[in-house]
């Protein structure tokens, strides 16, 4: 039988309140926390906390404080990523983002969503489905990436966007819900 971690992965309903997922999510709290007191002037000490906390980096990686996650076990980020402050990255499902990606202020990607059916939600049941976003993005101020969502390389989100549904590479998308606003190279 599936632990509530791996049907959590594979995007089936789960029980967040199951203790395998219980100390996980507060073993990220906890380095969540520490890293959003460590200074800014200690580049290596946050590096060092950032790589213990997510799943996989590439080595030069910068996120300022204050940076919230659910797990970080789920967060898959390549070479070059920079997160600007207050970035929120829900992983209950995978969050892969590739190289060279800005985060602009207050971005927040969310893997979770809730039963849309009231009985289910009110039970606690929740599911995840993954975000996956290519190299050389930039994703602008405020914007939101919905659970499910991949975007393509050289993407670049305008700054409020709400991204309801994948884009392919090489487009400026923006708007609620997000529309392509025109073709780049
Ligand atoms: C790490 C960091 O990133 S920190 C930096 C934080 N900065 C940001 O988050 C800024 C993000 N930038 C944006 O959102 C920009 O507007 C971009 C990159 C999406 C578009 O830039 P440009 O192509 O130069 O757009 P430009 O200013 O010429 O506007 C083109 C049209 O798009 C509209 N537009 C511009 N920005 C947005 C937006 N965020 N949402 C919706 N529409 C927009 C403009 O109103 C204009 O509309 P019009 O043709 O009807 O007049």
């Amino acid at each position: 039988m599936p632990s509530e971690f791996e049907k959590m992965l594979s995007g089936q309903h789960y029980n967040p309140f199951d203790a395998e997922l219980m100390a996980l999510r507060k073993n990220a709290r906890q380095l969540t926390e520490q890293l959003n007191q460590i200074s800014m002037s200690e580049i290596p000490k946050r590096t060092r906390l950032i790589k213990s906390l997510f799943g996989s980096t590439g080595k030069h990686i910068y996120i300022e404080s204050n940076f919230r996650c659910d797990y970080g076990v789920n967060i898959h980020v390549g070479e070059n990523f920079y997160a600007n402050f207050d970035c929120v990255i829900l992983d209950v499902a995978e969050v892969r983002i590739g190289d060279n990606c800005l985060m602009a202020p207050q971005v927040g990607i969310y893997t979770p969503g809730h039963p849309l059916d009231r009985k289910e939600r009110v039970s606690g049941l929740e599911f995840g489905l993954p975000v996956t976003i290519g190299d050389d993005c930039w994703i602008g101020g405020h914007a939101v990436i919905n659970p499910g969502v991949t975007l393509g390389d050289n993407v670049v989100v305008a700054s409020g966007a709400v991204v309801t549904k994948s884009f392919g590479d090489n487009v400026v998308i923006g708007g609620n819900p997000a529309r392509v606003m025109k073709q780049i190279s």
